[in-house]
């Protein structure tokens, strides 16, 4: 690469500028998706920057991960109860009969006032990597553990494929990063994410439910226009490896096909410098409609609360300076 900058200087006429180019390193400025002087290697940027992922293995201790789960299997049971938490039940479990404990729970989300499961967010191993991305000053935006249950055969335990940023009314895109933990070895038996590499450079697009006959989840919105043809990558962990992804990355999980309950952590972060945006007129316009139609069921149907508010209930500044999305 050097080598043909100082081709170019030459044919330019310039000698001087030559030695100045070739001691630059390339790489300096090169990359779009993360911050200089982060944690990440050269080969980590490149890659996430082509991709839109990076996987990191082994970032969450075998305890950790077990005090989490501990932690989860308390609020599905109800002996633990956190404030504002959002209890989502299988579709397919939620129809039959009434299920007791974990075992009727796909996920539980907005768990940021739980202090066991919070320590995750703020864990300094995972902000670390966070940081590359969304710089120094970082905002807890979106916590999840996802509990993919059997498969009951109608194939509803899969997550259609989906960009993140639908879900936000926040950005720049670029500043905001998911972390997702396996808490367990997750593979193609029971439904490990799978991503389209590369689709982070993207636009954001429409997102509807998908016409599937078994059945969907609630808020399990997909790409209306998914390409069969973009290749796909089956991310296969171990517990406790963690993968950083874009918000605009496409990316769903398959069915579980074996008969235990597969569990992931994961939190999205955003740097406090972002803005919120009105999503009137765009396509988040239905998925405004929808979680303000559940926040309203939480808080009563005669609040007043825009998508953006449920959002600034949600944000948790956990490193560096506060900002207009977290206060
Ligand atoms: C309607 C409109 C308005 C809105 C929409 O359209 S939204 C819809 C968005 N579209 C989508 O999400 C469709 C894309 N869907 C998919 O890519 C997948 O269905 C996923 C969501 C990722 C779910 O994955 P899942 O159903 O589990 O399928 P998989 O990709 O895991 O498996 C597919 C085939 O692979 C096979 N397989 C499973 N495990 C292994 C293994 N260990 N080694 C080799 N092969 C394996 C598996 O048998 C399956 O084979 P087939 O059934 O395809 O023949
Ligand atoms: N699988 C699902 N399909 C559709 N909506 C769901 C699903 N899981 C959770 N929800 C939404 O989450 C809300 C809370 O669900 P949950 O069953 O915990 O409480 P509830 O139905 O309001 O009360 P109860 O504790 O009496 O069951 C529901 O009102 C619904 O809007
Ligand atoms: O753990 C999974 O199956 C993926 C969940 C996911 O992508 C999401 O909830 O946005
Ligand atoms: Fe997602
Ligand atoms: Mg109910």
């Amino acid at each position: 690469m050097a080598d043909r900058l100082q081709t170019v200087f030459r044919h330019l006429g310039s000698g001087r500028p030559q030695q100045a180019i070739s001691t630059i390193p390339v790489s300096a400025a090169a990359y779009q998706y993360s911050q200089p002087g982060c944690i990440l290697s050269d080969e980590q940027r490149r890659f996430y920057d082509k991709n839109g992922f990076l996987v990191i293995k082994n970032l969450v201790s075998g305890d950790k991960i077990d005090k989490y789960k501990e932690r989860f299997q308390k609020v599905c049971t109800g002996e633990v109860k956190i404030p504002g938490v959002i209890i989502m039940r299988d579709v397919a479990i939620a129809k039959s009969e009434f299920v007791p404990g974990e075992h009727a729970v796909t996920k539980i989300q907005d768990w940021m006032l739980d202090p066991v499961l919070f320590e995750y967010c703020c864990d300094p191993e995972i902000l670390k990597y966070v940081e590359a991305f969304t710089g120094p000053d970082i905002a807890a935006m979106h916590t999840m553990i996802i509990n993919k249950p059997p498969d009951p055969g109608l194939k509803t335990s899969r997550h259609p494929m989906h960009q993140d940023l639908h879900y936000f009314p926040f950005r720049p895109a670029d500043r905001i990063v998911c972390s997702w933990t396996a808490m367990e070895k997750v593979d193609r038996s029971n439904g490990c994410l799978v991503v389209l590499p590369g689709s982070h450079t993207g636009e954001l697009k429409q997102h509807d439910y998908p016409e599937w006959e078994g059945g969907v989840n609630k808020m399990y919105h997909g790409v209306r226009d998914y390409s069969p043809d973009h290749p796909r990558v089956h991310l296969e962990m171990e517990k406790g490896d963690t993968v950083f992804f874009h918000p605009i990355l496409i990316h769903g999980s398959g069915m579980n096909r074996t008969k235990g309950f597969r569990k992931a952590i994961s939190c999205h972060y955003a740097s406090t410098q972002c803005h919120y945006i009105d999503v009137e007129g765009t396509t988040q316009e239905n998925i405004s409609d929808e979680t303000l139609e559940i926040a309203r069921k939480k808080f009563g149907g005669n609040i007043k609360i825009s998508f953006k508010d449920v959002w600034r209930l949600r944000a948790r500044l956990v490193k560096g300076q506060p900002g207009e999305i977290a206060e």
